[in-house]
């Protein structure tokens, strides 16, 4: 059966803590009851994002003042076949007046959600649940002990996102540096994924996965972890991970680096084109530390991964 097509703006509105807002569906409307991001249907010559803030004032009685396009995702209903364009919502102006939900509620993103929740926003609680950073660890450059004490120094500063990607140890250096990694990781709640090697991330129960971007387009079906991400470079590459439905994926670089010199970079502009419609969040890649998180996020960012930027 085809269904029509329905553009709808969400929004995702953020505390500074880093906690969201959602509101339960009022009794005459189709799933009714059901927990939501704030937003409604876009109307013919609106565009989604002038829709959302119509919608915020109308239901919210609020007036946005900073807005970032962030996922694209479309969902099959019976009702409906729904393409939701998510924006998150870093500023506004006015209290909270709701004026059609049963109940509005905030959410701390590493506590559960609330349920029942409309089936087509479970990928978007999972996003909002990836850390905004991620460390990309190097032991081969820095050497084992010296990578240890700065992961325990970035845990200490609020790391809780880690890729272990050490091809040049051998594989016995590998797997016991790996586990470490995991152990102190895991100690402050942070998560821990093996770049390439399925079979150590299997063996030490790792979190998931990381694809490097050869092995992402060799594959036609997501491996069974909890997180799957990958590296890219362009649209063919971010597609891909799309249609693996991967949690996530790095693309860079987006500055010159020490580390990839001779590489074409990227910029804001180029990584913001990159990213238009994605259903799933990218981390943005190359030369870049937290400082830059707010340039990163207007962007389309869902934050920044690094190794010089982020261990010193
Ligand atoms: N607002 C909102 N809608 C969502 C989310 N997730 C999701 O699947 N949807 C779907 C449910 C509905 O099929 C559609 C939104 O339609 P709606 O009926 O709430 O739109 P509206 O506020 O413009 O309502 P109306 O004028 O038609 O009464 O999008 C979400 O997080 N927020």
């Amino acid at each position: 059966m085809t269904r029509k097509l329905v553009d709808v703006a969400a929004g995702v509105l953020l505390r500074p803590d880093g906690s969201y807002l959602l509101g339960q569906r009022g009794p005459d409307t189709v799933y009714a009851g059901y927990w939501e991001f704030p937003g409604g249907k876009v109307e013919p010559g609106e565009k989604p994002a002038q829709a959302l803030c119509r919608e915020l004032d109308e239901e919210l009685g609020i007036r946005v003042t900073h807005l970032r396009p962030w996922l694209r995702r479309e969902h099959l209903y019976e009702h409906a076949h729904v393409r939701l364009h998510f924006f998150e919502v870093c500023a506004w102006e006015g209290a909270l007046d709701d004026k059609v939900h049963s109940a509005l509620d905030w959410v701390e993103p590493s506590s559960a959600t609330r349920e029942p929740m409309l089936p087509a926003n479970g990928p978007i609680l999972k996003a909002l649940r990836l850390p905004r950073v991620m460390g990309i660890t190097d032991a081969a450059r820095l050497g084992v002990d010296a990578q240890l004490e700065a992961l325990d120094r970035a845990l200490d500063a609020g790391l809780r996102l880690v890729q272990v990607r050490e091809q040049a140890l051998d594989a016995g250096a590998r797997d016991r540096f790996a586990r470490e990694v995991l152990a102190r990781t895991r100690a402050r709640g942070g998560l821990v994924v093996v770049n390439g090697d399925i079979e150590l991330a299997q063996a030490i129960g790792a979190d998931g996965v990381h694809l490097p971007a050869r092995r992402l387009m060799a594959l036609s079906e997501r491996p069974a972890f909890q997180w799957v991400g990958a590296s890219c470079h362009d649209r063919a590459e971010l597609e891909h991970a799309a249609a693996l439905t991967l949690d996530y994926a790095l693309l860079g670089p987006v500055l010159a680096t020490d580390s990839h010199p001779g590489a074409a970079s990227l910029g804001w502009s180029g990584f913001s084109a990159l990213t238009e419609g994605l259903p799933m969040p990218v981390l943005a890649l190359g030369g870049l530390s937290p400082a830059v998180m707010e340039t990163a996020r207007d962007a389309r960012a869902h934050g920044i991964a690094g190794i010089r930027g982020i261990w010193g």
